[in-house]
């Protein structure tokens, strides 16, 4: 049986300005995932700042914002000085989420070790590197932090074991800064999604096998961008307080079951 894909709409569950006067810093908001949760970030009432590296993506996505609470940057996160000094300038922040990311398919046998750094490099280190930079900001006004990951990453992904490692890295990360920081104030959370059918999983995955993948997730579909943007939401507004650093898989059940077949 297919589970209902809830629309657009349906998806928004918090209530309006349940963000009023926050300030939010998302990476990789010029497109998919990112572009979802700035847009309903702002809709809820924050200021959003947007990075990622091509400003035309940004710029698309500041014209659907359509309000000067919304800003972007072009920012290349692996530049790990240049990106440390953009989030120094920002002063106090109230969430950052950590969403820019992704890899490419290969057998794991077919993984040279740049290609390996380049996937860890983006997906955890240049990620860790952000929310170190951003300790400061997010101290100085009790801030939240939401890691993008991906689900079951220590389930075995096929195809994906440079960036099934740098995954489960972030979710332990997450975990590790959700006890150390609790002094300080800042909340920690790793939201993992299934697949979410965004023109970037269609660049990683041809159509057939992202429909394979999603046929055989426990509730039969794709999780939607607005299912995820709510739930980012939902953690950056306090909603979701008395957790502490847990990855929260919101997959339809994908990693419940043995992963589709892909090379490697
Ligand atoms: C069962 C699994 C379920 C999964 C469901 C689908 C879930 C979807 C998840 C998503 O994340 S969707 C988001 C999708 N968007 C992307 O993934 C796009 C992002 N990808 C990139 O931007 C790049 O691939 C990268 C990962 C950042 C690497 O870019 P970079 O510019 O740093 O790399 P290069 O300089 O081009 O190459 C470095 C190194 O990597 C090797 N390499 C690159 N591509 C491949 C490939 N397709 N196969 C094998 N190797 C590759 C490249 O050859 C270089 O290594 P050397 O040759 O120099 O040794
Ligand atoms: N779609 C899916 O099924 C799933 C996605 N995810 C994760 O969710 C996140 C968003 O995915 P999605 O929206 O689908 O994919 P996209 O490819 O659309 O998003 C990736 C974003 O990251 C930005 N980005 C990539 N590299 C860098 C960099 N070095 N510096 C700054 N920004 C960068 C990209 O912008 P630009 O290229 O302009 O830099 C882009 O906006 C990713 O981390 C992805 O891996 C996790 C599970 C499933």
């Amino acid at each position: 049986m297919i589970a209902p894909r809830p629309t657009a709409q349906e998806c928004k569950v918090l209530p309006a300005a349940a963000l009023r006067d926050r300030l939010a810093l998302v990476t990789g908001a010029g497109s998919g995932i990112g572009r979802a949760v700035a847009l309903r970030l702002l809709e809820l009432g924050a200021s959003v700042v947007g990075v990622g590296r091509r400003a035309q993506r940004l710029a698309e996505t500041a014209e659907l914002a359509k309000t000067s609470r919304f800003r972007y940057q072009a920012l290349d996160l692996r530049d790990r000085p240049a990106a440390a000094e953009f989030v120094a300038g920002l002063g106090g922040l109230d969430l950052l989420v950590n969403n820019a990311g992704g890899q490419f398919v290969a057998p794991a046998a077919e993984i040279s070790r740049r290609g390996f750094d380049a996937v860890t490099d983006l997906n955890l280190t240049a990620q860790a590197s952000l929310l170190l930079a951003a300790r400061p900001g997010l101290a100085a006004r009790g801030g939240r932090v939401v890691n993008l990951s991906l689900s079951a990453p220590d389930r075995g992904l096929p195809g994906h074991a440079h960036s099934a490692a740098a995954r489960a890295g972030i979710a332990a990360l997450t975990r590790s800064l959700a006890r150390r920081w609790r002094a300080e104030d800042i909340r920690l959370f790793c939201l993992a999604p299934g697949t979410v059918l965004t023109a970037g999983a269609g660049e990683e995955l041809p159509a057939g096998d992202l429909a394979r993948i999603v046929a055989r997730t426990p509730l039969g579909r794709d999780t939607t961008p607005g299912e995820v943007a709510e739930w980012v939401a939902a953690l950056g507004s306090g909603a979701a307080d008395a957790v502490s650093g847990a990855l929260i898989e919101v997959d339809g059940g994908a990693g419940l079951v043995a992963a589709a077949a892909l090379p490697g």
